[in-house]
Protein backbone atom coordinates (compact mmCIF):
# COMPACT_ATOMS: atom_id res chain seq x y z
CA UNK A 1 0.00 0.00 0.00
CA UNK A 2 1.53 3.77 -1.41
CA UNK A 3 -0.19 7.17 0.44
CA UNK A 4 1.09 10.02 -1.06
CA UNK A 5 -0.26 13.28 0.13
CA UNK A 6 -1.41 16.14 -1.10
CA UNK A 7 0.35 19.02 1.23
CA UNK A 8 -2.23 22.03 -0.23
CA UNK A 9 -3.74 24.47 2.70
CA UNK A 10 -6.13 21.15 3.81
CA UNK A 11 -4.04 18.35 3.24
CA UNK A 12 -5.05 14.83 2.43
CA UNK A 13 -3.75 11.52 1.63
CA UNK A 14 -4.49 9.55 -1.42
CA UNK A 15 -3.57 5.24 -0.55
CA UNK A 16 -3.10 2.53 -3.65
CA UNK A 17 -3.29 -1.07 -2.87
CA UNK A 18 -5.95 -3.50 -2.49
CA UNK A 19 -8.69 -4.69 -0.12
CA UNK A 20 -9.14 -1.07 0.86
CA UNK A 21 -12.66 -1.69 1.87
CA UNK A 22 -12.58 -1.87 5.51
CA UNK A 23 -10.03 0.80 5.28
CA UNK A 24 -12.76 3.37 3.40
CA UNK A 25 -15.58 3.09 6.04
CA UNK A 26 -13.10 3.45 8.94
CA UNK A 27 -12.16 6.95 7.30
CA UNK A 28 -15.78 8.20 7.54
CA UNK A 29 -15.44 11.35 10.36
CA UNK A 30 -17.38 10.32 13.88
CA UNK A 31 -19.22 13.45 13.19
CA UNK A 32 -20.70 11.78 9.89
CA UNK A 33 -24.51 10.70 10.35
CA UNK A 34 -25.23 10.27 6.66
CA UNK A 35 -23.38 9.85 3.55
CA UNK A 36 -24.72 10.04 -0.22
CA UNK A 37 -23.44 7.35 -2.10
CA UNK A 38 -22.64 9.03 -5.42
CA UNK A 39 -22.39 6.08 -8.34
CA UNK A 40 -23.86 4.89 -12.09
CA UNK A 41 -25.25 1.43 -12.81
CA UNK A 42 -22.07 -0.14 -13.64
CA UNK A 43 -21.23 0.41 -9.72
CA UNK A 44 -24.42 -1.07 -8.47
CA UNK A 45 -22.68 -4.23 -6.74
CA UNK A 46 -20.07 -1.68 -5.30
CA UNK A 47 -22.51 0.79 -4.19
CA UNK A 48 -24.17 -1.84 -2.43
CA UNK A 49 -21.41 -3.54 -0.63
CA UNK A 50 -20.53 0.12 0.39
CA UNK A 51 -24.02 0.83 1.89
CA UNK A 52 -24.38 -2.13 3.94
CA UNK A 53 -20.35 -1.82 5.48
CA UNK A 54 -21.60 2.45 6.15
CA UNK A 55 -24.64 0.99 7.83
CA UNK A 56 -22.92 -1.27 10.15
CA UNK A 57 -20.17 1.60 11.42
CA UNK A 58 -24.26 3.30 12.37
CA UNK A 59 -24.18 5.91 9.05
CA UNK A 60 -27.16 6.12 7.32
CA UNK A 61 -26.11 5.21 3.36
CA UNK A 62 -28.41 7.93 0.87
CA UNK A 63 -28.22 6.49 -2.80
CA UNK A 64 -28.17 8.90 -6.02
CA UNK A 65 -27.43 6.48 -9.04
CA UNK A 66 -26.80 8.79 -12.40
CA UNK A 67 -26.48 8.10 -15.45
CA UNK A 68 -23.40 6.96 -17.09
CA UNK A 69 -20.63 8.41 -18.19
CA UNK A 70 -20.90 12.06 -19.47
CA UNK A 71 -24.77 11.62 -18.92
CA UNK A 72 -23.96 12.18 -15.77
CA UNK A 73 -21.84 15.47 -15.87
CA UNK A 74 -24.81 17.93 -16.78
CA UNK A 75 -27.02 20.24 -14.56
CA UNK A 76 -30.19 18.07 -14.18
CA UNK A 77 -28.05 15.34 -13.17
CA UNK A 78 -26.67 17.79 -10.13
CA UNK A 79 -30.27 19.09 -9.62
CA UNK A 80 -31.26 15.47 -9.15
CA UNK A 81 -28.38 15.34 -6.31
CA UNK A 82 -29.58 18.22 -4.39
CA UNK A 83 -32.90 16.77 -4.28
CA UNK A 84 -31.94 13.75 -2.89
CA UNK A 85 -29.66 15.66 -0.07
CA UNK A 86 -32.43 18.23 0.41
CA UNK A 87 -35.02 15.44 0.98
CA UNK A 88 -32.69 13.56 3.45
CA UNK A 89 -31.65 16.76 5.22
CA UNK A 90 -27.93 16.14 4.74
CA UNK A 91 -26.33 18.94 6.90
CA UNK A 92 -22.77 20.54 6.57
CA UNK A 93 -21.58 17.37 9.34
CA UNK A 94 -22.64 14.64 6.36
CA UNK A 95 -20.58 13.77 3.19
CA UNK A 96 -20.51 12.85 0.02
CA UNK A 97 -18.91 9.75 -1.46
CA UNK A 98 -18.39 9.52 -5.64
CA UNK A 99 -17.83 5.84 -6.51
CA UNK A 100 -16.74 5.47 -10.13
CA UNK A 101 -15.09 6.39 -13.08
CA UNK A 102 -13.89 10.37 -13.50
CA UNK A 103 -17.38 11.06 -14.73
CA UNK A 104 -19.13 10.43 -11.37
CA UNK A 105 -15.83 11.54 -8.94
CA UNK A 106 -16.07 15.20 -11.28
CA UNK A 107 -20.22 14.97 -10.08
CA UNK A 108 -19.42 13.91 -6.64
CA UNK A 109 -17.16 16.39 -5.96
CA UNK A 110 -19.09 19.21 -7.55
CA UNK A 111 -22.18 18.00 -5.98
CA UNK A 112 -20.04 18.19 -2.39
CA UNK A 113 -19.01 21.82 -3.31
CA UNK A 114 -22.14 22.98 -4.07
CA UNK A 115 -24.42 21.53 -0.89
CA UNK A 116 -24.61 24.21 2.13
CA UNK A 117 -21.76 25.81 0.25
CA UNK A 118 -19.54 22.73 0.43
CA UNK A 119 -19.65 19.59 2.52
CA UNK A 120 -16.67 16.88 2.65
CA UNK A 121 -16.50 14.62 -0.02
CA UNK A 122 -14.72 11.07 0.28
CA UNK A 123 -13.27 10.02 -3.44
CA UNK A 124 -12.84 6.03 -4.25
CA UNK A 125 -12.44 6.09 -7.92
CA UNK A 126 -13.14 2.67 -9.84
CA UNK A 127 -11.31 3.39 -13.39
CA UNK A 128 -7.50 3.82 -13.89
CA UNK A 129 -8.58 7.33 -15.27
CA UNK A 130 -9.75 8.59 -12.00
CA UNK A 131 -7.32 6.86 -9.91
CA UNK A 132 -4.79 8.83 -11.66
CA UNK A 133 -6.35 12.44 -12.40
CA UNK A 134 -9.94 12.82 -12.33
CA UNK A 135 -10.77 12.23 -8.56
CA UNK A 136 -6.85 13.61 -7.17
CA UNK A 137 -6.82 17.34 -7.27
CA UNK A 138 -9.55 19.22 -6.59
CA UNK A 139 -10.77 19.89 -9.40
CA UNK A 140 -14.71 18.90 -9.86
CA UNK A 141 -17.62 20.07 -12.48
CA UNK A 142 -20.25 19.28 -15.15
CA UNK A 143 -20.38 20.06 -18.67
CA UNK A 144 -22.53 22.08 -20.28
CA UNK A 145 -24.59 22.40 -23.58
CA UNK A 146 -21.43 24.75 -25.07
CA UNK A 147 -18.35 22.96 -23.86
CA UNK A 148 -17.17 20.75 -21.41
CA UNK A 149 -16.39 20.94 -18.13
CA UNK A 150 -17.21 24.82 -18.13
CA UNK A 151 -18.90 24.80 -14.70
CA UNK A 152 -17.34 23.71 -11.46
CA UNK A 153 -15.22 24.28 -8.25
CA UNK A 154 -12.45 23.67 -6.82
CA UNK A 155 -13.46 21.47 -4.07
CA UNK A 156 -10.42 19.15 -2.42
CA UNK A 157 -11.86 15.93 -0.89
CA UNK A 158 -11.37 14.64 2.82
CA UNK A 159 -9.52 11.23 1.17
CA UNK A 160 -9.16 8.95 -2.10
CA UNK A 161 -8.97 5.75 -1.82
CA UNK A 162 -7.54 3.79 -5.29
CA UNK A 163 -7.89 0.03 -4.82
CA UNK A 164 -6.83 -1.87 -8.05
CA UNK A 165 -8.98 -4.76 -7.47
CA UNK A 166 -11.57 -2.41 -8.68
CA UNK A 167 -9.16 -2.43 -12.50
CA UNK A 168 -10.29 -6.14 -12.82
CA UNK A 169 -13.39 -5.47 -13.93
CA UNK A 170 -12.71 -2.42 -16.29
CA UNK A 171 -12.70 -3.37 -19.85
CA UNK A 172 -9.78 -2.87 -21.66
CA UNK A 173 -10.13 -0.16 -23.20
CA UNK A 174 -10.95 2.36 -20.45
CA UNK A 175 -7.60 1.19 -18.93
CA UNK A 176 -6.42 2.41 -22.11
CA UNK A 177 -7.64 5.65 -22.03
CA UNK A 178 -6.55 6.09 -18.02
CA UNK A 179 -3.43 5.55 -19.65
CA UNK A 180 -3.38 8.19 -21.77
CA UNK A 181 -3.09 10.60 -18.07
CA UNK A 182 -0.69 8.78 -17.39
CA UNK A 183 1.55 8.59 -20.35
CA UNK A 184 0.65 12.89 -20.21
CA UNK A 185 2.46 12.76 -16.58
CA UNK A 186 5.47 10.98 -18.27
CA UNK A 187 5.71 13.51 -20.57
CA UNK A 188 5.50 16.88 -18.38
CA UNK A 189 7.32 16.18 -15.76
CA UNK A 190 8.06 11.96 -14.72
CA UNK A 191 9.95 10.90 -17.87
CA UNK A 192 10.76 7.77 -15.87
CA UNK A 193 6.92 6.67 -16.33
CA UNK A 194 7.50 6.95 -20.25
CA UNK A 195 10.22 4.33 -19.49
CA UNK A 196 7.93 1.87 -17.85
CA UNK A 197 4.87 2.55 -20.27
CA UNK A 198 7.70 1.45 -23.22
CA UNK A 199 8.30 -2.05 -21.69
CA UNK A 200 5.54 -2.85 -20.48
CA UNK A 201 3.62 -1.98 -23.92
CA UNK A 202 1.90 -5.73 -24.02
CA UNK A 203 0.57 -6.24 -20.90
CA UNK A 204 -1.07 -2.49 -20.40
CA UNK A 205 -1.97 -2.02 -24.46
CA UNK A 206 -5.80 -3.05 -25.82
CA UNK A 207 -5.93 -4.85 -29.47
CA UNK A 208 -6.53 -1.85 -32.13
CA UNK A 209 -6.40 1.90 -32.28
CA UNK A 210 -9.40 3.05 -33.61
CA UNK A 211 -11.80 0.57 -31.99
CA UNK A 212 -11.37 1.83 -28.64
CA UNK A 213 -11.51 5.51 -29.20
CA UNK A 214 -15.00 5.94 -29.80
CA UNK A 215 -17.69 4.78 -27.34
CA UNK A 216 -18.07 3.08 -24.05
CA UNK A 217 -18.70 -0.78 -25.60
CA UNK A 218 -18.04 -2.27 -28.54
CA UNK A 219 -14.24 -2.30 -28.45
CA UNK A 220 -12.19 -5.03 -27.06
CA UNK A 221 -14.12 -6.51 -24.40
CA UNK A 222 -11.11 -8.88 -23.08
CA UNK A 223 -10.39 -7.31 -18.91
CA UNK A 224 -6.98 -6.31 -16.87
CA UNK A 225 -4.40 -8.92 -16.55
CA UNK A 226 -4.09 -9.65 -12.81
CA UNK A 227 -0.12 -9.87 -13.85
CA UNK A 228 -0.31 -6.00 -14.52
CA UNK A 229 -1.57 -4.65 -11.54
CA UNK A 230 1.66 -4.48 -9.85
CA UNK A 231 3.58 -2.11 -12.45
CA UNK A 232 0.07 -0.28 -12.12
CA UNK A 233 0.36 0.24 -9.14
CA UNK A 234 3.80 1.83 -9.52
CA UNK A 235 2.28 3.90 -12.42
CA UNK A 236 -0.74 5.12 -10.28
CA UNK A 237 1.24 6.20 -7.31
CA UNK A 238 3.99 7.59 -9.58
CA UNK A 239 1.18 9.78 -11.64
CA UNK A 240 -0.65 10.76 -8.50
CA UNK A 241 3.11 11.92 -7.27
CA UNK A 242 3.31 14.15 -10.02
CA UNK A 243 0.06 15.84 -9.74
CA UNK A 244 0.32 16.22 -5.53
CA UNK A 245 3.71 18.13 -6.48
CA UNK A 246 1.84 20.74 -8.91
CA UNK A 247 -1.31 20.73 -6.90
CA UNK A 248 0.21 21.57 -3.55
CA UNK A 249 2.03 24.73 -5.77
CA UNK A 250 -0.72 26.01 -7.73
CA UNK A 251 -4.42 24.47 -6.41
CA UNK A 252 -6.48 27.05 -8.44
CA UNK A 253 -4.16 26.87 -11.40
CA UNK A 254 -2.92 30.56 -11.75
CA UNK A 255 -0.01 29.01 -13.81
CA UNK A 256 2.00 25.93 -13.08
CA UNK A 257 -1.34 23.48 -12.66
CA UNK A 258 -1.99 24.25 -16.61
CA UNK A 259 0.57 22.03 -17.48
CA UNK A 260 -1.61 18.98 -16.21
CA UNK A 261 -3.69 20.46 -19.32
CA UNK A 262 -1.42 18.84 -21.89
CA UNK A 263 -3.01 17.48 -24.66
CA UNK A 264 -6.43 19.18 -23.43
CA UNK A 265 -6.91 21.98 -25.76
CA UNK A 266 -7.82 20.10 -28.80
CA UNK A 267 -8.36 16.90 -26.72
CA UNK A 268 -11.54 18.81 -25.10
CA UNK A 269 -12.42 19.99 -28.43
CA UNK A 270 -12.63 16.43 -29.78
CA UNK A 271 -14.84 15.03 -27.30
CA UNK A 272 -17.21 18.57 -27.83
CA UNK A 273 -17.18 17.61 -31.32
CA UNK A 274 -17.52 14.48 -31.65
CA UNK A 275 -20.79 14.72 -28.38
CA UNK A 276 -18.52 13.17 -26.06
CA UNK A 277 -18.65 9.25 -27.92
CA UNK A 278 -14.66 9.35 -27.36
CA UNK A 279 -13.60 8.92 -24.29
CA UNK A 280 -11.79 11.43 -22.58
CA UNK A 281 -8.42 9.96 -22.84
CA UNK A 282 -8.11 8.98 -26.24
CA UNK A 283 -9.27 12.36 -27.20
CA UNK A 284 -6.18 13.67 -24.91
CA UNK A 285 -4.00 11.08 -26.84
CA UNK A 286 -4.48 13.25 -29.80
CA UNK A 287 -4.66 16.63 -28.12
CA UNK A 288 -0.86 15.38 -26.80
CA UNK A 289 0.16 14.79 -31.01
CA UNK A 290 -0.95 17.85 -31.82
CA UNK A 291 0.48 20.00 -28.79
CA UNK A 292 3.56 18.12 -29.90
CA UNK A 293 3.41 18.96 -33.57
CA UNK A 294 2.36 22.62 -32.57
CA UNK A 295 5.68 22.38 -30.75
CA UNK A 296 7.46 21.31 -33.59
CA UNK A 297 6.63 23.81 -35.74
CA UNK A 298 7.42 26.13 -33.37
CA UNK A 299 11.23 24.73 -32.94
CA UNK A 300 10.79 23.10 -29.25
CA UNK A 301 10.45 19.67 -30.13
CA UNK A 302 12.62 17.12 -32.28
CA UNK A 303 11.07 14.85 -35.29
CA UNK A 304 12.67 12.29 -32.82
CA UNK A 305 10.52 13.43 -29.74
CA UNK A 306 7.50 13.69 -31.65
CA UNK A 307 7.45 10.46 -32.87
CA UNK A 308 7.73 9.22 -29.55
CA UNK A 309 4.72 10.76 -28.72
CA UNK A 310 3.01 8.82 -31.86
CA UNK A 311 5.30 5.31 -30.48
CA UNK A 312 4.37 5.40 -27.16
CA UNK A 313 0.79 6.18 -27.51
CA UNK A 314 0.27 4.27 -30.39
CA UNK A 315 1.39 1.33 -28.77
CA UNK A 316 -0.87 0.57 -26.11
CA UNK A 317 -4.08 0.68 -28.52
CA UNK A 318 -4.52 4.89 -27.96
CA UNK A 319 -5.83 6.83 -31.10
CA UNK A 320 -2.98 9.02 -32.73
CA UNK A 321 -4.97 10.68 -35.66
CA UNK A 322 -8.45 13.01 -36.11
CA UNK A 323 -10.43 13.02 -38.75
CA UNK A 324 -9.96 15.70 -41.37
CA UNK A 325 -12.15 18.45 -42.25
CA UNK A 326 -13.31 19.31 -38.91
CA UNK A 327 -11.60 22.48 -38.20
CA UNK A 328 -14.08 25.39 -37.70
CA UNK A 329 -15.84 23.40 -34.79
CA UNK A 330 -12.40 22.08 -33.15
CA UNK A 331 -11.18 25.77 -33.31
CA UNK A 332 -15.00 27.30 -32.35
CA UNK A 333 -14.37 24.73 -29.53
CA UNK A 334 -10.56 25.38 -28.42
CA UNK A 335 -11.65 29.15 -28.06
CA UNK A 336 -13.75 28.11 -25.14
CA UNK A 337 -10.99 26.67 -23.18
CA UNK A 338 -10.40 27.59 -19.64
CA UNK A 339 -6.83 29.03 -20.74
CA UNK A 340 -7.44 31.33 -23.08
CA UNK A 341 -7.43 35.03 -22.36
CA UNK A 342 -9.78 37.24 -24.50
CA UNK A 343 -8.89 35.94 -27.75
CA UNK A 344 -5.63 35.21 -27.12
CA UNK A 345 -5.31 30.91 -27.51
CA UNK A 346 -3.01 29.41 -24.31
CA UNK A 347 -1.28 26.23 -25.18
CA UNK A 348 1.02 23.93 -23.14
CA UNK A 349 3.58 22.78 -25.17
CA UNK A 350 7.03 20.92 -24.26
CA UNK A 351 10.60 22.73 -24.93
CA UNK A 352 11.76 18.87 -24.67
CA UNK A 353 10.27 16.14 -22.66
CA UNK A 354 9.84 16.81 -19.41
CA UNK A 355 10.01 20.45 -19.94
CA UNK A 356 6.52 21.77 -19.85
CA UNK A 357 5.85 25.48 -21.14
CA UNK A 358 3.38 27.83 -22.77
CA UNK A 359 2.66 29.22 -26.08
CA UNK A 360 0.54 31.72 -26.65
CA UNK A 361 -1.48 33.16 -29.50
CA UNK A 362 0.33 30.78 -32.21
CA UNK A 363 0.06 32.30 -35.62
CA UNK A 364 -3.61 30.74 -37.17
CA UNK A 365 -1.74 28.85 -39.63
CA UNK A 366 0.70 27.03 -37.40
CA UNK A 367 -2.69 25.34 -35.56
CA UNK A 368 -4.13 24.39 -39.18
CA UNK A 369 -0.85 22.82 -40.04
CA UNK A 370 -0.63 20.87 -36.32
CA UNK A 371 -4.62 19.96 -37.47
CA UNK A 372 -2.94 18.83 -40.55
CA UNK A 373 -0.12 16.77 -39.46
CA UNK A 374 -3.04 14.92 -36.94
CA UNK A 375 -5.84 14.19 -39.36
CA UNK A 376 -6.08 10.96 -41.12
N1 LIG B 1 -11.28 16.49 -12.32
C1 LIG B 1 -10.19 16.20 -12.97
O1 LIG B 1 -9.09 16.65 -12.62
C2 LIG B 1 -10.27 15.27 -14.13
C3 LIG B 1 -9.11 14.70 -14.64
C4 LIG B 1 -9.19 13.84 -15.71
C5 LIG B 1 -10.42 13.50 -16.24
N2 LIG B 1 -11.54 14.05 -15.72
C6 LIG B 1 -12.86 13.65 -16.23
O2 LIG B 1 -13.02 12.24 -16.05
C7 LIG B 1 -13.94 11.74 -17.00
C8 LIG B 1 -13.41 10.49 -17.65
O3 LIG B 1 -13.27 9.50 -16.65
P1 LIG B 1 -13.22 7.94 -17.03
O4 LIG B 1 -12.24 7.70 -18.09
O5 LIG B 1 -13.10 7.23 -15.74
O6 LIG B 1 -14.61 7.70 -17.72
P2 LIG B 1 -16.06 7.35 -17.12
O7 LIG B 1 -16.26 7.94 -15.80
O8 LIG B 1 -17.00 7.72 -18.21
O9 LIG B 1 -16.00 5.76 -16.94
C9 LIG B 1 -15.80 4.95 -18.07
C10 LIG B 1 -16.74 3.74 -18.05
O10 LIG B 1 -16.24 2.78 -17.13
C11 LIG B 1 -17.32 2.29 -16.33
N3 LIG B 1 -16.69 1.82 -15.09
C12 LIG B 1 -16.24 2.56 -14.05
N4 LIG B 1 -15.59 1.79 -13.17
C13 LIG B 1 -15.66 0.53 -13.63
C14 LIG B 1 -15.15 -0.72 -13.15
N5 LIG B 1 -14.40 -0.79 -12.05
N6 LIG B 1 -15.42 -1.82 -13.88
C15 LIG B 1 -16.15 -1.74 -15.04
N7 LIG B 1 -16.61 -0.60 -15.55
C16 LIG B 1 -16.37 0.53 -14.85
C17 LIG B 1 -18.23 3.47 -16.21
O11 LIG B 1 -19.53 3.06 -15.84
C18 LIG B 1 -18.14 4.06 -17.63
O12 LIG B 1 -19.05 3.40 -18.50
C19 LIG B 1 -14.17 12.87 -17.99
O13 LIG B 1 -15.40 13.48 -17.74
C20 LIG B 1 -13.05 13.83 -17.72
O14 LIG B 1 -13.39 15.15 -18.06
C21 LIG B 1 -11.49 14.91 -14.68
O1 LIG C 1 -6.11 18.63 -12.77
C1 LIG C 1 -5.96 19.41 -13.72
O2 LIG C 1 -5.65 20.59 -13.54
C2 LIG C 1 -6.15 18.94 -15.10
O3 LIG C 1 -6.15 19.74 -16.03
C3 LIG C 1 -6.33 17.48 -15.29
C4 LIG C 1 -7.04 17.10 -16.58
O4 LIG C 1 -6.58 15.77 -16.89
C5 LIG C 1 -8.55 17.00 -16.45
O5 LIG C 1 -9.11 16.44 -17.61
C6 LIG C 1 -9.27 18.26 -16.06
O6 LIG C 1 -10.62 17.99 -15.77
C7 LIG C 1 -9.29 19.29 -17.14
O7 LIG C 1 -9.68 20.48 -16.59
P1 LIG C 1 -10.23 21.72 -17.38
O8 LIG C 1 -9.97 22.82 -16.41
O9 LIG C 1 -9.47 21.85 -18.66
O10 LIG C 1 -11.65 21.48 -17.61
ZN1 LIG D 1 -7.84 14.94 -18.44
Amino acid sequence: MTTITFATARPYDVTVGRGLDDAIVDSIPERVSKALIVYSAAMTTRADALSRAIEARGITPVRAEVPDAEQGKTAEVMAFCWQVLGRSDFTRSDLVMGLGGGAVTDLAGFVAATWLRGIDVIQVPTTLLAMVDASVGGKTGINTLEGKNLVGAFHEPLSVWCDTERLLTLPRHDLVAGMAEVIKGGFIADTGILDIVEANAGLLGASSEQSGARGHSGADMRFVDPGALPVLEELIARKVTVKANVVAADLKESFLREILNYGHTFGHAIEYTERYQWRHGAAVSVGMVYAAELARLVGKLSDAEVDRHRAILGSIGLPTTYQAGRWDALYAAMKRDKKTRGDLLRFVILHGIGNPQRLEGPDPSLLVAAYDAVSR
